[in-house]
């Protein structure tokens, strides 16, 4: 599905991802751990081309992703849906309009000018916030809501753009123990129902085991750890993390606790992901 093949940004003088090369094949649900500044959000964005690769290949099914201009680029960009950690909504729209805005690359340009939506549009965007959970949030301004509920929004605006993959940088990192939870369950039922690829920076150890099928570890720019969650052993972290044996794993844990009460109101419809904790 999709092939990094040598993949390198330099800023100036700093090389932000050196020569990364990685393969997706199926639809899998993949963690980018890596301390501050390893690249992780490098590596993200130049995926959807919000941050032009200095050398090296990107295929996507095959197709060049690096070459893409004007209206294929933004196809490509309608096609790997990004969620950020600050949710990038608009905070005096109202909810189900700033889901809408996820089909504004679908629209022509006078259309997309005057954000003039149908009413198919509003019904898909009450049907992704109903997949969420907030459905009866959806006449509030975005504003009005609370951080958990802002990143559910952000991610049915990206579900409106039906994407091939989700590429998730930090979803979690503003959001307290039990809204990380509900988030990244979210994003585990949107993999599974939907069998799409998410790729998902993250900063926690134990968030990645438990949700994610694939561990991609980043130190200094260079991926050096690639594998399945069970194989992200402590020592293996200390490599990731640069550390040494005074390395302490819950330094690097949200410690989601799924037995917090109201989880399953606040969730919704979404059922828990399988390899939840
Ligand atoms: N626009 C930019 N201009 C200059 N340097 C940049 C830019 N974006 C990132 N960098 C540098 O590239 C390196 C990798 O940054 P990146 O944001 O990808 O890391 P990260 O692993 O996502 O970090 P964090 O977890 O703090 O978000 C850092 O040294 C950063 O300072």
């Amino acid at each position: 599905m999709i092939q990094f093949q040598d993949v390198t940004k330099t800023f100036g003088s700093r090389t932000a991802v050196n020569r990364a090369s990685f393969n997706i094949d199926r639809p899998q649900m993949v963690g980018i751990i890596g301390r501050s500044g390893a690249g992780k959000s490098t590596l993200l964005r130049m995926i959807n081309r919000l941050t032009p690769a200095t050398s090296g290949q990107i295929l996507f099914e095959g197709r060049d992703i690096l070459s893409l201009r004007g209206g294929m680029m933004r196809r490509w960009q309608r096609d790997c849906a990004m969620v950020f950690q600050q949710f990038n909504l608009v905070p005096r729209l109202d909810v189900v309009t700033n889901v809408m805005l996820g089909r504004l690359n679908g629209h022509g340009t006078l259309k997309s000018l005057f954000n003039v939506f149908s009413a198919d549009d509003v019904n898909s965007a009450l049907a992704a916030l109903d997949r969420l959970g907030i459905a009866q949030e959806a006449t509030k301004r975005a504003e009005e809501l609370s951080g958990g509920q802002q990143q559910r929004v952000a991610i049915a605006r990206a579900l409106m753009q039906d994407p091939h993959m989700i590429l998730a940088d930090e979803p979690i990192a503003s959001l307290d123990p039990m809204n990380a939870k509900i988030v990244m369950d979210s994003l585990r039922q949107i993999h599974e129902r939907d069998n799409k690829i998410v790729l998902c920076n993250l900063h926690t150890l134990d968030t990645a085991r438990s949700y994610c099928d694939r561990v991609i570890g980043m130190r200094d720019g260079f991926i050096v750890f690639d594998g399945k969650p069970d194989e992200l052993t402590t020592e293996a972290a200390r490599e990731i993390y640069g550390a040494d044996e005074s390395f302490n794993e819950a330094a690097t844990s949200t410690a989601i606790d799924t037995g917090q009460s109201g989880f399953k109101e606040s969730a919704g419809a979404m059922a828990p992901a399988a390899a939840a904790v």
